[in-house]
């Protein structure tokens, strides 16, 4: 079975990482109809964000809510069932065994698919060694990601630099998202595994997350248009 293609203007999600609702939705104006998918992760969703997810899903745009849940089993497939209640497209997990079995049984029948983040996009070889990790960075991901599949999981979130790996042992089925995503130019801020969007949608990509380079631009909607031309350009 093949993972869903996704509509072309569904490949950019823009990570809403700003302070205020009032924020987020002077980015989403000035983004207009260009933009379909909005991710609103920590900052928003503690200053009101929810409230503002439920406004875009009724207004008929797809909402990923990265809060990437690690508790208890039952903790998790409870508040996975909260977040399908609100109509949510996507939703993080870290890819924890028991955390991923207890999302995908928390969102029941519902369409919300539970994505699974592997190795941070900030984290290098050392960082990972710090948190305890001996594996290695590619060693991680690949363990990980034959987990996820075998739980039967709808997505991995990857950094660009892992998606051909990532796609390979997953097999067709199940999404891949890759933040991490650096125009040519654009500052790196604390990413450290990246990738220009013309190199994540050629190694495998289906949707790309893009935050600052596209909510901390002067013009975020020439930002975002420049970012769909490339996807456009990988696609073609
Ligand atoms: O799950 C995520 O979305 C995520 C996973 C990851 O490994 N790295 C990562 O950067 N993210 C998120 O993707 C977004 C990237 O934002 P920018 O670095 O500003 O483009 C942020 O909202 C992060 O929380």
């Amino acid at each position: 079975m093949h993972a869903p293609v996704p509509d072309p203007r569904d490949r950019l999600i823009v990570a809403l990482d700003l302070p205020s609702v009032g924020a987020a939705e002077s980015v989403i104006t000035r983004l207009g109809d260009s933009v379909s998918f909005y991710k609103i992760g920590y900052e928003l969703g503690f200053a009101g964000g929810l409230g503002l997810a439920r406004e875009l899903i009724a207004d008929g745009r797809k909402v990923f809510i990265d809060f990437k849940l690690h508790d208890i089993g039952n903790t998790v497939a409870r508040g996975v069932a909260s977040l399908a209640a609100l109509g949510a497209s996507f939703a993080t997990v870290h890819a924890y065994p028991q955390t991923m079995r207890a999302a995908m049984e928390g969102k029941g029948a519902s369409p919300l698919r539970i994505l699974a983040v592997t190795v941070l996009t900030s984290y290098d070889e050392a960082d990972l060694g710090e948190a305890g990790y001996g594996a290695g960075v590619a060693a991680t991901v690949a363990r990980r990601v034959a987990q996820a599949r075998e739980i039967g999981i709808d997505g991995i979130v990857c950094a660009p630099t892992d998606a051909a790996s990532v796609r390979a042992a997953l097999g067709a089925k199940g999404a891949i998202v890759t933040p991490g995503v650096r125009p040519d130019g654009s500052d790196v801020g604390d990413q450290k595994r990246i990738a220009t969007p013309f190199a994540a949608i050629r190694a495998g990509a289906d949707h790309l997350v893009v935050g600052r380079p596209i909510v901390a631009s002067p013009d975020p909607a020439a930002a975002a248009r420049a970012v769909q031309a490339e996807i456009a350009r990988a696609l073609s």
